[in-house]
C-alpha cells in the first residue's frame, strides 16, 4: 500500500507458533546461543523456570507484517522501539499486530503501533515502528 491508500487505525496481523526448532535455527543464524534459550538445565534456574524464545525472534513477526501486509512489499523499515513485557515460551503462539498511528505524507513516513500477544491474550511485546511505504 502507498501512504495515500493508508489511514489511521488500519491494522494487520500474522500468527506463528514458536517452536524449539525456530529458537535453535534463530540461535544458529545469529550466533546468539544464550543459555536462556538453549540450555534447559541452566534456564530452569532463572525466574522464568525454563528456556524462552529470543525476544527479537518474536519481534521478527512485526517485520513480517510490515513487509508482507501493511504497508506490504516494498516497505523500507526505518526504526523500531520495543519493550519485551512477558516471556515467549516454547510452543507459544504469537500474534503480531501493526496498527497505523501516524501518517507523514510530506516525508512518506508512517508510524505504527506494534503489539505481540500470546495465545492467552497477554501482551509479550509492545512498541512502535517507523516505515517508508512503497511510492507506488
Ligand atoms: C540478550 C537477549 C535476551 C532475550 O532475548 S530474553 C527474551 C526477551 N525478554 C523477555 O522475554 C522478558 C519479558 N519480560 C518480562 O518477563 C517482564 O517484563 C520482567 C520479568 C522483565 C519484569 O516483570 P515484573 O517482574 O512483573 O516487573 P514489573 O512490575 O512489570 O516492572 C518492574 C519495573 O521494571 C520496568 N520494566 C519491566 N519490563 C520492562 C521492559 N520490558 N522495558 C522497560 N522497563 C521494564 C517497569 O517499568 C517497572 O519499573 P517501575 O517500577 O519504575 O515502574
Amino acid at each position: 500500500m502507498t501512504i495515500q491508500e493508508m489511514k489511521i487505525g488500519d491494522s494487520a496481523s500474522t500468527v506463528k507458533t514458536i517452536g524449539e526448532s525456530d529458537v535453535y535455527l534463530f540461535a544458529g543464524i545469529t550466533g546468539d546461543l544464550n543459555p536462556a534459550h538453549t540450555d534447559e538445565v541452566s534456564a530452569s534456574q532463572t525466574p522464568f523456570g525454563g528456556r524462552i524464545a529470543h525476544g527479537i525472534l518474536s519481534a521478527g513477526l512485526i517485520s513480517a507484517v510490515l513487509g508482507m501486509r501493511l504497508p506490504g512489499p516494498g516497505t523500507i523499515y526505518l526504526g523500531q522501539e520495543l519493550k519485551f513485557t512477558k516471556p515467549v515460551r516454547f510452543g507459544d503462539t504469537v500474534t503480531a499486530t501493526c496498527t497505523v498511528s501516524e501518517l507523514l505524507p510530506e516525508k512518506n513516513i508512517v508510524r505504527l503501533e506494534t503489539i505481540c500477544t500470546n495465545q492467552d491474550g497477554d501482551m509479550v511485546i509492545k512498541g512502535m515502528a517507523t516505515v517508508m511505504p512503497p511510492r507506488r
